[in-house]
């Protein structure tokens, strides 16, 4: 079974404007709202490719039950914790071919709620797979996904990563089974500049081989990525077209790879979905279908390195 855990998810406030300007009054030409944080993303995907996962992690107030009734409308489950405080707002504004994102701050999670989600992921199952995926609440420590990640392993789950920053920093100490930073991400993880391929490859290099990652897929947006595993070292490339609204495009991509893994046990295959379904997303208004992504395989190229 798939859990995916989204320790903040939001509500996604997507606007579009015709010419954003600043200091003044700016009307949108539509606007719409979306159930959205990492996790969430990540099992929206899955179940459209056909798949089934449960949704985990903490949602409050008026926001968080937008969150949790639209997933049951979709018949995804869930099992979140209460929170007293709102779940937050995440605005995208769009302008033109501009995308300007303002992600709010997390709700507090208390002690109490924190130790009733433990509670959850103690209950799972030996050969399940949890999803870790979004920035932490800022008031729980910056080691969380480490501390789950242990934890998990521990129960013979394996773990899928997906985060920024300082929480993937330690995280990665744990030895996640899959990760996938974008290549700002893994620039701002090893403090390094990271300009060419080359550079990716020898930081993912290192993630899979001190880290003990079995997976390191490095996103690079309308550039593809990069693969590195026991299988080697692929460069893949991202199909084409026009960017309608990027949001959602890597846990597209997390989906992606999770769905065609589980079908296939095979790191380019999987790795070709992951890319076409990150661009099918960002080629659409929404989260990608499977059609949507399938029509997109062919023009996925990809090369051994
Ligand atoms: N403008 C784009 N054109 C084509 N594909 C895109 C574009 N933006 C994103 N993608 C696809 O989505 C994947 C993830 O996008 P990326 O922006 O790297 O992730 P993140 O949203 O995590 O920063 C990319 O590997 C690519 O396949
Ligand atoms: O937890 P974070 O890092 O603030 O990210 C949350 C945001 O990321 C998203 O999950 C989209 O992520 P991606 O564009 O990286 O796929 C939004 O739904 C959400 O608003």
């Amino acid at each position: 079974m798939i859990y995916t855990v989204t320790l903040n998810p939001a509500v996604d406030y997507v606007v579009q404007v015709e010419n954003f300007e600043q200091d003044t009054i700016n009307r949108s030409k539509s606007d719409y709202k979306e159930a959205g944080g990492k996790g969430i993303n990540v099992s929206r995907v899955l179940d459209r490719f056909g798949g089934t996962s449960t949704a985990l992690g903490f949602v409050g107030g008026f926001t968080g039950k937008f969150i949790t009734d639209y997933l049951t409308e979709v018949n995804i489950p869930h099992n979140f914790v209460s929170l007293e405080e709102d779940t937050r707002i995440n605005v995208k504004l769009k302008s033109g071919s501009e995308e300007t994102e303002v992600n709010g701050k997390s709700p507090l999670i208390s002690e109490q709620a924190y130790n009733q989600f433990i509670e959850k992921l103690q209950g799972l199952s030996q050969g399940d797979m949890v999803v870790l995926a979004g920035s932490l609440p800022s008031s729980l420590p910056q080691n969380t996904y480490q501390t789950l990640t242990t934890m998990l392993n521990k129960q013979g789950i394996s773990v899928i990563l997906d985060t920024s920053g300082a929480a993937l920093k330690e995280a990665i100490k744990a030895g996640p089974a899959f990760i996938k930073p974008n290549n700002h991400e893994l620039a701002d993880l090893f403090g390094e500049e990271v300009n060419t391929d080359e550079d990716i490859i020898m930081l993912a290099k290192r993630l899979h081989q001190e880290n003990k990652i079995d997976h390191v897929l490095v996103s690079m947006a309308k550039e593809g990525a990069i693969y590195v595993g026991a299988s080697g070292v692929f460069k893949l490339s991202a199909p084409v077209g026009k960017a309608i609204n990027s949001v959602g495009a890597g846990d597209s991509a997390v989906a992606g790879f999770i769905y065609k893994w589980q079908e296939t046990k095979n790191a380019e295959e999987s790795a070709k979905y992951a890319v076409a379904s990150g661009s099918a997303t960002a080629f659409s208004k929404t989260l990608c279908t499977k059609e949507e992504a399938e029509n997109l395989l062919k023009e996925v190229e990809i090369t051994k390195l």
